[in-house]
């Protein structure tokens, strides 16, 4: 990074958040340490790869901020009045993620060395704790949503096998300990490598959603369907018994039939009917047990002609 050959001024210092409300005296002396400099466009200023030493405040342009590799998707702006790096300069270990100028960059940076000057103003450290604050809010806001989307089946937003062995664990505990029962359904859609012959790939992937669209809206929030394969889903149902649970089967498997067609983002296309197999959890039973219990009456299903619920 380029230094700058011009000289700090107060009013540089006046546009940065963390400096707000800083004393006069205390800009004065930080005026005397910060230094000017400019990053060119694309120019990379912070790499978990390498100790970062310096504060950096934005003047003007724009920085970018990449969790796990320079390619990846820009997950924060830091702009004009922002500033960068505080992390890694205030614990001294490599920054987290990489920052890189968007455009090109005018900064001032103050060196690790002078960190002691920040401390002479308690605005100043107060600025900087409420900085922290936000940093560590929006990364766990990212945690969170990283977790999500690791649940969740991308063609149709339903949950994914992933999420369904973490629930099973969860919810075959507690309703073992409370005494109540659990079911589970799974379901095939009905001659789908037809269909996907006939109408295309494409018309298969909106009659997967349909269906995780159509069955979605008629669960409890407690119940998780989810994407088990290609067109097989299972629907965890928490303190179910199997006679209720074969209702909502079928009640489930009419909803479907009666869809004859459907409005898709490629025009009409026919509906779809899915076969059901139903099975309760015994004490103690594995995820693997049950599904496979529940596979066993969805053969059943399938073999006794399609379209309805055994088990
Ligand atoms: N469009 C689309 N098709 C998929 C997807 N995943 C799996 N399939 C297709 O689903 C079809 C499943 O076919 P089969 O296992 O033979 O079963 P089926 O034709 O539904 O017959 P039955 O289950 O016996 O009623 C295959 O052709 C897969 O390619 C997907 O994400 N999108």
């Amino acid at each position: 990074m380029k230094l700058a050959p011009w000289r700090v001024e107060l009013g540089h210092l006046k546009r940065i958040r963390l400096l707000d409300g800083v004393d006069e005296p205390c800009l004065r002396l930080l005026q005397e340490v910060f230094e000017p400099c400019q990053a060119d466009a694309h120019e990379v200023l912070l790499t978990p790869l390498e100790h970062n030493h310096h504060l950096y405040l934005v003047l003007n342009g724009q920085l970018g901020v990449h969790l796990d590799s320079l390619d990846g998707q820009q997950v924060r702006a830091i702009e004009a009045g922002d500033c960068a790096g505080e992390i890694s300069f205030m614990d001294n270990l490599p920054p987290s993620a990489y920052v890189v100028a968007v455009e090109p960059t005018t900064l001032l940076r103050l060196h690790r060395r002078s960190i002691q000057l920040l401390t002479r103003s308690p605005q100043l450290m107060q600025n900087l704790a409420q900085l922290l604050c936000q940093r560590v809010r929006l990364s766990d806001r990212l945690i969170i949503n990283s977790e999500q989307n690791a649940n969740v089946d991308t063609l149709t937003g339903s949950f994914n096998r992933r999420w369904l062995e973490h629930i099973y664990s969860r919810e075959s505990t507690r309703c073992a300990f409370n005494d109540k029962p659990l079911s589970v359904l799974m379901l095939d859609v009905d001659n789908f490598k037809e269909y996907n012959d006939k109408h295309g790939h494409l018309a298969g992937d909106h009659a997967l959603c349909l269906v995780v669209d159509t069955l979605g809206r008629q669960l409890r929030a407690a119940d998780s369907l989810v994407r088990y394969g290609g067109e097989e889903f299972v629907i965890l149902l928490p303190e179910m018994s199997i006679e209720d649970a074969r209702n909502v089967g079928e009640r489930l498997r009419s909803s479907l039939e009666q869809i004859r067609s459907f409005q898709s983002p490629i025009g009409m296309l026919p509906g779809v009917t899915v076969s059901i197999g139903v099975a309760p959890m015994q004490p103690a039973d594995s995820l693997e047990n049950l599904i496979q219990i529940a596979d066993n009456a969805l053969y059943r299903a399938k073999a006794s002609g399609r379209n309805r619920v055994c088990g």
